[in-house]
């Protein structure tokens, strides 16, 4: 292809692959070199496409509000009806239908249903909590990443999708555990082969993957939910409205394995660099449980269940622990916004310079270019729990890059049309996960020395993982084990022991 008048500058590449060996060696590093050399925008051939990457973040705005010419949905849906197999709700037949069906992000992971979804989460991660913690105040010993993957596995599915007969009739003491496992591992093994799935790769040449999609499918057929209690109200309209479009059961399973993949795929990992970061710094780790205890300890005192209750106001409070993640985040994620150009048009960016767009080639942002800029971020790399904080302790939101304020600073979930409808819930579980691990435990990494780096074979995709796990030591906590704890503990004992 030849660069045309009023086009950015054109990236040279090799013939049919173009600079895709470059970008996917490191996106970070190639997008900061080309930037370097061509300037705030440039377009370059990557896996047989044409992106035109805007990297200046004064211009995002530019991009993201230009919804006119540039498309998100047929793109998005298209994407991962290739990856999930489910039906073309881009095809006239479905797409008024799927409207409605994406206006129940909005409507149910925002505003007031917000409330019952973090409770019933912060319940079940109580749940789940509590049945892995001894009685007894010994050590425990487990790698951090399947501890976080374990827990806010089970207790967000258990959250958006309800529970089985067993789970209720045993109190959450057994029941589905064993079936949640493999649901977890499934989820792991599909998720694994993300990257190759993204990258083009049909799902059929990978056996495992499909393998773990389909068996994740079966258990959420609809005849299958229907005998669970407790689902979210995203699921439950979810499911009628498909009921609703005629799709076949498989093709409806399909679409709940995305929501799952949806809401585990980036909280997950995002929930393990939250709490390694903290466990790894003495600063952040005392900030947090001083926020902590100040928030449950008055609560615990006057209620008989010792269950924590934490309202939405108590969640929206703890302005420590909302820094750490979104510091967590800012050093962990990697996702990539992509629109399509559905006409040829013409670009104008923050500068006023102007960049024709052929109808047909991606627009590209990279967040990971702001997140990681030292003008933006002096010491990008390093973990600073306090950074999202003003000197009054307040939530801190004035950055600034040569001498102006950003407004796009932290974009983990998108921005605009893509912006994640989960976020707010994303965050509230996070906390939720960290208030109560720091509370019921303590918590040591065994090896405090080896630093961990997220893995960059995802980069593009989300929050990445950890390149590999480590060694947690954990133990029930004394402080915050109250008498008629103790006395369950005993008793539990007792009956096993009968
Ligand atoms: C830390 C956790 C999370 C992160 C970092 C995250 C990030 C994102 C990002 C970047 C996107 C936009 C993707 C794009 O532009 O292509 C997105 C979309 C989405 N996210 Fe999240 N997400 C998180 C958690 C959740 C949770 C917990 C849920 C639901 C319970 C959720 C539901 C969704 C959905 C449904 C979409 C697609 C929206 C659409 O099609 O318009 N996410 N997320």
């Amino acid at each position: 292809r030849k660069r045309r008048s009023g086009e950015p500058p054109l990236v040279p590449g090799w013939p049919f692959i173009g600079v895709t060996l470059d970008y996917v060696s490191n996106p970070l590093r190639f997008l900061r070199d080309t930037q370097k050399k061509h300037g705030d925008v440039f377009t370059c051939a990557i896996a047989g496409k044409y992106f035109t990457f805007v990297t200046d973040p004064f211009s995002f705005s530019a991009v993201v509000r230009q919804s006119k010419h540039l498309d998100f949905q047929k793109f998005a849906l298209s994407f991962s009806r290739r990856v999930f197999g489910h039906a073309d709700f881009n095809h006239p037949l479905f797409s008024e239908s799927y409207r409605e069906v994406h206006g129940i992000f909005r409507q149910t992971l925002q505003g007031p249903p917000l409330q019952q979804l973090a409770e019933t989460m912060l319940c079940n991660l109580q749940t789940v909590l509590e049945r892995g913690l001894p009685c007894e105040h010994d050590w425990l010993e487990e790698g951090l990443q399947s501890f976080t993957n374990r827990i806010m596995f089970e207790a967000g599915f258990l959250t958006l999708f309800g529970k089985d007969a067993g789970f209720l009739q045993s109190g959450g003491v057994s029941g589905s555990r064993i079936c949640m496992q493999k649901a977890e591992q499934d989820f792991l093994v599909f998720d694994r082969a993300f990257p190759l799935l993204a990258a083009g790769l049909p799902i059929s040449l990978i056996a495992q993957a499909w393998r773990a999609r389909e068996a994740l499918a079966e258990e959420l057929l609809h005849d299958e939910l229907h005998q669970r209690k407790c689902i979210s109200d995203l699921i439950l309209r979810r499911m009628d409205a498909f009921d609703r479009m005629h799709l076949d059961e498989t093709g409806k399973a399909r679409t709940h394995v995305c929501m799952l993949w949806a809401s585990q795929a980036n909280t997950l990992p995002a929930a393990f660099w939250s709490l390694y970061y903290t466990l790894r710094s003495v600063e952040a780790l005392t900030a947090a449980r001083t926020e902590i205890d100040s928030v449950l300890s008055d609560q615990l005192l006057n209620n008989q269940d010792q269950r924590i209750h934490l309202s939405r106001e108590q969640l929206d409070s703890m302005a420590v622990l909302e820094s750490i993640i979104q510091e967590a985040l800012r050093l962990s994620s990697a996702s990539m916004m992509i629109r399509v150009a559905s006409d040829d048009f013409t670009l104008t960016l923050d500068s006023g310079q102007t960049a024709a767009v052929r109808k047909g080639d991606y627009v590209a942002l990279y967040p990971q270019l702001i997140h990681l800029d030292p003008e933006i971020y002096p010491d990008p790399t390093e973990f600073k729990y306090d950074r999202f904080l003003d000197e009054r302790g307040q939530r801190k939101s004035h950055f600034f890059k040569s001498g102006r304020r950003l407004k796009h600073f932290l974009m983990p979930f998108g921005s605009g049309v893509s912006e994640c409808p989960g976020r707010f819930f994303a965050v509230h579980e996070i906390k939720q996960f960290l208030a109560l691990t720091l509370w019921r435990y303590d918590l040591q990494l065994c090896d405090a020395d080896v630093t961990l780096d997220p893995d960059d074979g995802r980069a593009g995709l989300g929050v990445l993982p950890p390149s590999r796990d480590v060694l947690l030591r954990y133990r029930r906590r004394t402080n915050s084990t109250t008498d008629s704890e103790s006395v369950r503990c005993k008793k539990e004992h007792e009956d096993l022991s009968l």
